[in-house]
């Protein structure tokens, strides 16, 4: 269990995080968002001990950081930004010798290396300099050194950065998998590895907490959840008539062919009168949907209203 209690950490002038305060139970998978500069990696980089808040409090695992920093660390996992460090290392160089420095041993070692090598797929690339490789294996390394000891508590900055599609899905796969008795917060700007991955989603910006809750709730906030979106053929018609369905509550404008209704009604309820309507009316459509609220729509609306 991580409990952060107002967590503060100044540049100089700058405030970057600003009076934190955050729960955090094991089995969560926690989305970190925010916009550039919200105060995402310097929170990761004061959880994780790299960096001294200057003030308030962090508890991870029951032990304060100011106090046990080195048993904190050994329960955790970090993947910074960027790529790992020692790029002159081999792959196998790198993970043998952070399995050393985690005090891995024996056939232990040799278990956790292979277990790690294959989750992240790295077998191609194991006798090849880290210098050498794309900015996607330099991150599954940075991902394998992170896991190495099976820890409690793992916290990667933008893990999926810099990966293909396929290689996305395979991480958020692993992240999925490894989570059941862990805790794991990722930083992403990525708003579908939040809908793929999280279970929940806290939003910063200015190093404030803005939201924290469900994906699901999340998308709620936005104004198309539950709406039913058509998309016209053609340029959209007079369009007046749905506002006359019971339950319609008004009518939004997305583009020139594409209208959202919206209700105090579920749409389950909506979508017969305004199929009925459609048909009568004669309408060509391309689509005709319910929405279940875009995160990106609302992850911007709250982080433009504080900027
Ligand atoms: N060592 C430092 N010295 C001075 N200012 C810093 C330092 N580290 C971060 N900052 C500033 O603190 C603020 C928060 O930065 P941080 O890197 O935590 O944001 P972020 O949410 O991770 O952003 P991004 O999404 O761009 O990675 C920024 O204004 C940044 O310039």
């Amino acid at each position: 269990m991580i409990r952060v209690t107002n967590l503060t950490k100044r540049f100089g002038q700058l405030t970057a995080v600003d009076g934190l305060n955050l729960e955090i139970e094991a089995g969560d998978i926690v989305g970190f968002l925010g916009p550039n500069g919200a105060g995402k990696s310097t929170t990761m980089k004061m959880l994780t001990g790299f960096l001294e808040p200057s003030s308030g409090q962090i508890e991870i695992c029951q032990l304060d950081i100011a106090k046990q920093p080195l048993k904190i660390k050994k329960a955790m996992g970090y993947l910074p930004e960027g790529t790992p460090a020692y790029g002159e290392m081999t792959v196998v160089q790198f993970l043998t010798f952070i399995a050393q420095v985690r005090g891995l041993k024996g056939q232990h070692k040799k278990q956790r290396l292979q277990k790690v090598v294959e989750q992240v797929q790295l077998e191609g690339v194991l006798n090849q300099q880290i210098d050498n490789l794309s900015k996607g294996f330099k991150r599954r390394v940075g991902l394998a050194q992170a896991i190495l000891h099976d820890p409690k508590v793992l916290i990667l900055d933008e893990p999926t950065d810099g990966l293909d599609p396929n290689q996305k899905h395979h991480v958020r796969q692993l992240i999925l998998n490894l989570a059941r008795d862990k805790i794991v917060i990722i930083s992403t700007h990525l708003l579908e590895e939040v809908s793929a991955v999280c279970n929940r989603a806290i939003i910063i910006a200015k190093g404030k907490k803005l939201f924290d809750g469900t994906p699901q709730a999340l998308a709620s906030e936005s104004p198309y959840h539950q709406a039913i979106t058509i998309e016209f053929e053609d340029e959209k018609p007079d369009t007046s008539q749905l506002r006359l369905a019971p339950g319609v509550t008004h009518i939004i404008e997305r583009s020139k062919n594409k209208i959202s209704i919206i209700g105090h009604e579920s749409y389950e309820n909506l979508f017969p009168q305004i199929f009925d309507i459609v048909h009568l009316q004669g309408w060509q459509l391309k689509a005709m949907y319910s929405e279940q609220g875009q995160l990106d729509d609302v992850f911007r609306k709250m982080t433009e209203e504080v900027s």
